[in-house]
Order: structure tokens, then sequence, then C-alpha cells
């Protein structure tokens, strides 16, 4: 069963008056002390922004870390709330939590990404959170299955939670890559179009897991449309007691902010607008002479199974199958076409063919 989530367009939250993309949510990974906090939240708001975060419990990876400060940063954060006039945002794991921040007057709330992987996790913070208004994030869960985020989302929103945004902070992995978590933006794009009013935020600092990437992961989701963005900014990053790597000062973030181009998500004049439509014609037109030969494939490859069931042979030709593959590689590269594309549309072509052919082989006679 899916649900039709109604969303509230994220205007009307009353979280951020500044409405142009991105929207910004900065603030250190953790609350370490109430000056930390309060310098770190001067200096943003000074730079503009207008939500801080801070990790109150922090989820991490081994005991005997800075697991957070706990329930006595609250009032450091609604100190800042009234003084500043900044919003005020923390990561929930639990309904303990929940109450918590909601006693201490949290603007907004968010999942973390190994919460989300957990429905118990889930389920119990929604059941805390019914009958409550204040926005709700929620990080993708830590292994890339949007069926659980999209999960995480159905269970909020049946305990009545209407204002919801997604954060996008990538995927664990156990190779050792550029990033600390591998974005898989696919994902994100993915869960768009699935759930369209979904605001959607990226988190250049866990992704990248170092502050020099910072600024090229918030410009890649730029360019994907993203609404906003949610970035580790601490006021002395080298010295953060959590993720220091990937914490920028206030300063820093404002610059990189500065520099990110902001694309309309449409032409903004009628000219750009038909071009644009014409070359979207000629696609269509391409993707129609795709979808023909894949059904006229389709047809002969059906063919083929009836003739190999008949005369009693094998679904898989392993030499006829290396032979098409190293042909339409060679012309990729002759095309240059990434070849890695080249070679996972065919396999998926393969792989369909020889399913299609199984049906057929297993396909009792009629009467039989
Ligand atoms: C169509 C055949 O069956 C299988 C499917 C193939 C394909 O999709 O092109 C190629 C080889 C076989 O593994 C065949 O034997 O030719």
């Amino acid at each position: 069963m899916t649900y039709q989530l109604d969303i509230q367009p994220c205007p009307e939250w009353n979280l951020f008056t500044r409405l142009q993309r991105p929207l910004v949510i900065a603030g250190p990974c953790s609350a370490e002390s109430e000056e930390q906090l309060f310098e770190t939240a001067t200096l943003l708001k000074n730079n503009g922004i207008e939500v801080l975060r801070a990790g109150i419990w922090k989820p991490r990876t081994r005991p005997n870390c800075f697991e957070g400060i706990g329930m006595k940063g609250l009032p450091w954060l609604q100190h800042i709330q009234k003084t500043l006039g900044l919003k005020i945002s923390t990561e929930v794991a639990n309904a303990h939590h929940v109450e918590a921040a909601l006693k201490h007057d949290i603007d907004m709330l968010w999942i973390g990404a190994r919460s989300t992987a957990n429905p118990f996790a889930v389920q119990e913070i929604a059941e805390a959170l019914r009958g409550v208004d204040i926005p709700v994030f929620v990080k993708n869960p830590v292994n890339p299955d949007i069926e659980l985020w999209i999960g995480a989302f159905e269970r909020l929103y049946l305990r009545g939670i209407k204002k919801m945004g997604a954060i996008h902070r990538g995927f664990s992995s156990y190779n050792s890559a550029r990033y600390r978590n591998t974005p898989q933006w696919q994902i994100p794009i993915e869960l768009k179009r699935r759930v369209k009013q979904l605001p959607l935020f990226c988190d250049p600092s866990h992704i990248g897991g170092h502050r020099e990437y910072i600024q090229e992961i918030s410009q890649k989701a730029m360019d994907l449309g993203f609404d906003g963005l949610i970035v580790e900014s601490h006021v002395h990053p080298d010295c953060a007691l959590s993720d220091a790597a990937q914490q920028i000062t206030p300063v820093q973030l404002k610059e990189i902010l500065e520099h990110l181009v902001i694309r309309e998500a449409h032409p903004n004049n009628s000219a750009n607008h038909l071009i644009i439509e014409e070359l979207r014609e000629k696609i269509d037109t391409l993707d129609s002479s795709i979808m023909e030969a894949l059904t006229n494939r389709m047809k002969i490859i059906e063919e083929i199974g009836l003739y190999k069931k008949e005369n009693n042979i094998t679904i898989l030709q392993p030499d006829r199958w290396e032979s098409i593959l190293s042909r339409v590689t060679e012309e990729a590269r002759e095309n240059n076409l990434p070849v890695e594309l080249v070679e996972r549309v065919f396999k998926a072509i393969h792989q369909a063919s020889i399913d299609r052919q199984t049906d057929i082989m297993n396909k009792k006679e009629l009467g039989a």
C-alpha cells in the first residue's frame, strides 16, 4: 500500500523567512558548550542564517567517543532562540528525545540516518510526535533503500505530521572513495519523482566527510534543483569534539553560499523555452525509436525461445552473449559513449531476454 502524502509546502512552515534557494540550516555537529554554541550561532546569524542546527544526542559508531552534551544543551538552544531570534533544530532518535526537545520549544527536528534505517525507532518517534505541528526532516537511511526512506515519511504522516522534508546525506560504503558517504544521486532524484511536494535538502558535510568537498557537493545539489542545504558549521572547526574535518566556520559557509550558481527550474523567457521544447521533441522521437527497437528485439527473443524449447537448446548462450557485448562496447568507444552505460543497458536487456525465454520454456502446452 502506498500513501498519498499531502505535505504542506515549505513556505508555509514559518521556518525560513527568505525563501530563495538554497534554504540553509547550519550549525555545529554537536552542541559542546554554551559559549561554543552561542558564538557559532551569533556568527551564523550575522552571516544571514535563520535556522540553527546542533546535535544534542550523538549516535557514535564506537562507545567512549563524545556522545553529545545531552539534555543540558537544550536550554542553550532555547536561549539562542530567544536572544538571537534564530530558529533551533536538533536530531531525535527516540520518544524521550522528542519529549525533551518539545519541552524546550525546538522549532524543527530531524531523524538521523541510522534511525531512519530502523522502523521501530521511526515508529516510536512518530508516536511521540502525534498531534505536534513542527517540521520534521528525515535523513536517508544509511543503506540505499528508498522504500525505507519513504516508509519513514509514511509513518510520520500517519501520525499527523504534514511538514516534512528530506535530507540527503549519502550512503555508507565499505569502499574507500573520494567522499565519506557515496551520494548515489539517483536515490534522492527518485524520491523527488515519487514524492513531488517533499522539500529536498542536501547535507554536503556528511556526504563529503571533509570541508574541501562542501562547495562542489552543494553546487551539484543546486544543479539538481534541491531546495536547501544543511551544513555543519563551528566557530573553531578544528577543535570540534565530533566531525572536526567536515565542519567550516560561519564565514567559510557564507563564502561557499556566495559562490553557488543557482539555476532556475525552467527557462525564463519564451524564446529559450522554444529551443528546449524543440530539443525535447527530438528526444521524444528518439525514445520512441528505442522503444520500437526494444519491442521488436523482444519479439525475436520470443521466437528464438520457442525454437530453443522445441529443439531442447539451453537458454543462455555464453559465446553469443560475449560477442554481442564486445561488439556494442566497441561501438560505444567509437561513438564516445560511456562504455559503462552501454554495458549496463545491454546487461539489463540480456537479463530480460533470459527471463522471457525462461517463461516460454516453463510454460505448459495448452491441455498438457
Ligand atoms: C536470444 C538468445 O538467447 C539469449 C539472449 C541473448 C540476447 O538477448 O541477445 C543472447 C544470447 C542468449 O544468452 C540467443 O540465444 O540468441
